[in-house]
């Protein structure tokens, strides 16, 4: 999560009499600073969930509707409460594919990034199965957002449609977005 330059510019150290950059890949200081602040952050909120995970098979405690995707990690149902009939996207990850510390990353990343207004929001559930690490999202249901890129043609830009819902990056950098509910837009200044 870099951050804003400084008003005085960027302050690299380490630059070199020509210029070079010794050590910092470009980064300010600032940046460096807040990267490192982002990463304990998240360290932190790894360890907690790691205390706070829900020990139980995830099909006693929601009803699986339909499946919703599959990603090379693992799959995306909708389910809903089995006592409030909330619907609700539980991601699954195999843990014969997933270290509990790649889960909690997945989970921490998503929990964080969810806060944006922009992106699917996480439920801060996660839950700890025989065979599976899963966690809980809002679903969304408007179809995927990759449907609608058309490949770009002679510097022309693909329209947007006009609600959109981003999925937080997983663990391997990805980012997946799908259409959200129509209150929600995708911000101009959104990277
Ligand atoms: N909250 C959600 N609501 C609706 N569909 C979702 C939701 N989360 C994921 N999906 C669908 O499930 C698919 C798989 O998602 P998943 O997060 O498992 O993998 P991925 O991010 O596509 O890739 P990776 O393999 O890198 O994890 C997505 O492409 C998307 O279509």
């Amino acid at each position: 999560m870099p951050g804003k330059q400084s008003e005085e510019g960027p302050a690299e150290v380490g630059a070199s009499e020509d210029g070079e950059e010794e050590g910092l890949g470009g980064l300010t200081v600032e940046e460096l600073q807040q990267g490192q602040e982002a990463a304990l952050a998240l360290e932190d909120m790894m360890t907690l969930s790691a205390q706070t995970l829900v020990r139980a098979e995830a099909d006693e405690l929601y009803e699986e509707v339909r499946p919703l995707g599959q990603g090379r990690y693992g799959r995306v149902l909708l389910v809903t409460h089995r006592q409030k009939g909330t619907p609700l996207a539980l991601k699954q990850l195999p843990k014969a594919r997933t270290s509990l510390r790649g889960f909690l990353y997945e989970f921490c990343v998503g929990l964080s990034l969810g806060m944006h207004s922009a992106i699917v929001t996480a439920y801060g559930i996660g839950i700890e199965s025989a065979q599976s690490y899963s966690f809980l999202t809002e679903p969304v249901l408007h179809g995927d957002l990759m449907a609608f890129i058309q490949p770009k043609v002679r510097g022309q830009t693909p329209s947007m449609p006009p609600s959109l819902t981003c999925l937080p990056g997983t663990a391997t950098g990805n980012t997946d977005a799908v259409l959200g509910p129509p209150g929600l837009s995708y911000p101009p200044g959104l990277p």
